[in-house]
């Protein structure tokens, strides 16, 4: 972050965005310079990435799913997948995600990649708000989009994923019950980096789990 034209006199203002400049584009990505006024009134640029893949009037850029199968004598498991991501350089595990089509909305975008990503068939029962994924970079957006799998469904038994030119997926179902401990398992195991979104839900669901009737104690 620079400062252009810094007067320490100025009154505050609501902070604006003032002018977008593409610095360089690519096929799916471009680096834009953004000018905008800061609450002190100042005038500053901010680097700025940006999915070019983005629709005029676009809910989010994509969607993530989290994936609840329901199986009759299992214990409920959240569907995760893992690829290599090249940004990374390495291999992520993280909740099924893709990008929402022209048209498409969130709802539809998360069963449709569902079923691509991890071959099942669900069936959403909730969604977030509009929610950004790194808003210190980008201005990369995602509804995250709750689905359960009726895993006793004959569709569901032997799922078979749809798979695209260039992607490669592994489907690794982890239980809900144990979902932080499995996850800190499987970093231990292999060179692998985890989606913060997933880290976190799973740091709250050990706090829902184990410390269900603690009480707040309040400290000396
Ligand atoms: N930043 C990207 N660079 C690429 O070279 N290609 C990219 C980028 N982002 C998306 N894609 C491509 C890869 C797939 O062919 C399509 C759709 O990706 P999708 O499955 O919807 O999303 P991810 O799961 O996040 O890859 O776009």
């Amino acid at each position: 972050m620079s400062s252009a034209g810094e007067n320490p006199l100025k009154a505050s203002s609501t902070p604006h965005v003032v002018k977008e400049e593409v610095i360089a584009a690519g096929k799916w990505i471009k680096l834009e310079k953004t000018t905008y006024v800061d609450p002190s009134g100042n005038t500053r640029f901010w680097e700025t990435a940006k999915r070019t893949t983005r629709q005029a009037n676009t809910i989010a850029d994509g969607v993530g799913i989290f994936a609840l199968l329901k199986r009759t004598l299992h214990k409920d498991c959240v569907v995760m997948v893992k690829q290599f991501r090249p940004p990374m350089g390495c291999f992520t595990l993280e909740f099924p995600a893709g990008l929402i089509d022209e048209d498409e909305t969130a709802e539809a975008a998360a069963l449709r990649e569902l079923k691509e990503e991890t071959g099942y068939k669900g069936e959403v029962v909730g969604v977030t708000p509009v929610t950004c994924l790194d808003p210190g970079l980008s201005n990369c957006t995602t509804k995250i989009v709750m689905v359960n799998i009726n895993g006793d469904d004959p569709e569901n038994i032997n799922p078979t994923q749809q798979l695209g030119d260039g992607e490669f997926v592994d489907v690794i179902l982890l239980p809900l019950n144990e979902f932080q401990s499995k996850i800190d398992e499987l970093l231990t195991k292999e060179n692998i980096i985890v989606d913060s979104k997933v880290y976190i839900y799973a740091m709250g669901m050990t706090q829902a789990f184990s410390k269900p009737n603690e009480l707040p104690v309040l400290k000396q």
